[in-house]
């Protein structure tokens, strides 16, 4: 019994309950890590981020291949792949990061029980493995369950031609039309896989604008690059209902319009996978969407018991995940967390093109009535784009006009992502550190896509009178 006593069980191995234990383990604990996929790495490698994201990379290389001058001088007509072809060498990314992860347990020391976790009391879990059930117990429990596709009771998701954003990867005929609904991040990212592969895609939006919590230039000019690539878009559109066919999906809409297409992803929210974890046996209740509450040191209202990661909601992001888990793991030893994830969390989307932002957008700033300035840097002006071939993008800061502290970047086009994290370090600096005039004093390389910060800081401050 002693040895299965441990000062920490973690429900959970994606990136929350990864960081939670690494850290957990380098400062002493003895820790025991619950999953009951057969792999650790959680929904972020095995569904979410890490396939997905190996999916856009493969479809925006193709992308490049048709584009460019030089691959596609003599052949007569565009490469061509399918989903089936692309979920291959995605399967290979997750396989490397599973392999990884698990060496990151075994090093540390922590034991990886694989079955699914359920609550007994504060401080025992039992664990639903196969062939029988082991008990386990701890001085402090962190859930880090994760979440799992929203999924609307009047969809029958069994039909095998509807799809959620995990079944979509055993997809296995190449639809000529797929319909995309919900274009929340999920919908907008997959809907540029689809339409790089050549399919038809009809993204649908119950709301009048895409991924609304972005500054409105880059959702337009997301709206814009996704419709000149072919992609409909349809807004302010609802289902109510959805007829499986023998090869196909007709959705019918609240509007009276009808769509078919050969499959249908349904990409509409996010629900926290709470619901086998028995939390009425410590007196836990998780809300409508199965999320938890937890304090600014991610303890829940039993004092024991922590949570982390996209089951305690916004930012429901693998990013934020992992610092919350190591954050947790903090406050797991010390009582309390020292450190606090930042405010600013950035976003990343890998549509194509790719945006990312930190900060505040313009739509917020005039709201609160701050007085800031806009310094934007086109790629297409930039010679590392034109080498590149990637004129498509654009940088924009947001400044204040009197300090100059930047209070807002907003990117889209290659390597946004990446980008966007040079403004935010000085973004995230104190007091006057944090200035626009840094990207004027300071020396890029050249030619760089960094450089973007120059010319965009030029053009910000040229706007000053
Ligand atoms: C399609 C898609 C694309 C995404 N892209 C990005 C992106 O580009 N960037 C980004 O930052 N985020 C992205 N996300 C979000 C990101 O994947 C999640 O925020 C992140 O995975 C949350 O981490 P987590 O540790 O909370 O949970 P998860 O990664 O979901 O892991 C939870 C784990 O807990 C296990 N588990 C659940 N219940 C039990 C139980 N009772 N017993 C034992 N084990 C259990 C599950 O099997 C799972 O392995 C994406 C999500 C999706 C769906
Ligand atoms: N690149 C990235 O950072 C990235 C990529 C993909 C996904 N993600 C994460 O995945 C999630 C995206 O989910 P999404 O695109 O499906 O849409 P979303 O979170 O934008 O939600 C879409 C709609 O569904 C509603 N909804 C959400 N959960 C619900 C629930 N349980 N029940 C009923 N309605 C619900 C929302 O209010 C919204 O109107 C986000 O949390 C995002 O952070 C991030």
């Amino acid at each position: 019994m002693e040895n299965n006593h441990y000062d920490a069980i973690i429900i959970g191995s994606g990136p929350g309950g990864e960081g939670a234990a690494m850290n957990l383990s380098k400062r002493g604990q003895r820790v025991a890590v619950v999953e009951r996929h057969q792999d650790v790495g959680g929904g972020c490698t095995h569904w979410g981020t890490i396939p997905s994201k190996a999916l856009r990379h493969s479809v925006s290389r193709l992308i490049d291949f048709n584009n460019s001058p030089l691959f596609v001088e003599g052949f007569h007509k565009p490469r061509a792949w399918t989903f089936d072809q692309i979920l291959k060498q995605a399967a290979s990314v997750v396989t490397k990061q599973t392999r990884m992860r698990a060496g990151f347990y075994n090093r540390n020391d922590v034991d990886v029980i694989h079955g699914c976790a359920e609550l007994v009391d504060r401080n025992t879990v039992k664990v639903v493995v196969e062939g029988g059930t082991e008990t386990i117990t701890a001085d402090k429990l962190l859930l880090a369950p994760g979440s799992r596709p929203y999924r609307p009771a009047d969809i029958d998701f069994s039909h095998p031609r509807v799809y959620d954003s995990d079944t979509i990867l055993n997809l296995t005929h190449h639809p000529r039309h797929i319909i995309i609904y919900g274009a929340g991040v999920i919908g907008c990212e997959y809907a540029s896989i689809f339409r790089g592969l050549d399919c038809k895609v009809t993204l649908i939006d119950s709301r009048e604008r895409l991924l609304s919590f972005l500054d409105v230039e880059i959702s337009d000019a997301l709206s814009y690059h996704l419709r000149s690539s072919g992609v409909m878009i349809r807004h302010n559109e609802t289902y109510a209902s959805v007829v499986g066919e023998d090869h196909g999906v007709v959705v019918n809409f609240e509007s009276g319009k009808r769509l078919k297409a050969d499959a249908l992803l349904f990409a509409n929210g996010r629900t926290g996978n709470t619901d086998t974890l028995k939390l009425d046996k410590v007196g836990l209740k998780a809300n409508h969407r199965g999320q938890l509450e937890v304090n600014e040191h991610y303890q829940t209202s039993v004092e024991n018991i922590y949570a982390v990661g996209d089951v305690i909601g916004y930012p429901s992001l693998a990013s934020a995940a992992y610092d919350q888990g190591r954050i947790a793991a903090d406050a797991i030893v010390d009582g309390k967390a020292e450190a606090k994830l930042i405010g600013n969390i950035p976003t990343g989307i890998y549509t194509i093109p790719e945006i990312s932002s930190v900060g505040k957008t313009e739509q917020e700033l005039t709201a609160a009535k701050i007085p800031y300035e806009i310094g934007q840097a086109h790629f297409s002006s930039l010679a590392r784009a034109q080498i590149a071939n990637a004129g498509v993008g654009c940088l924009k800061l947001l400044f204040h006009r009197e300090t100059k502290q930047i209070l807002g970047i907003h990117c889209f086009g290659v390597n946004a992502s990446e980008i966007l994290h040079i403004g935010q370090a000085i973004m995230e600096q104190e007091g006057d550190a944090n200035t626009i005039e840094y990207f004027v004093r300071t020396t890029f390389n050249y030619p760089t896509m960094a450089e973007a910060y120059r010319v965009a800081a030029l053009n910000g401050l040229n706007r000053l009178f």
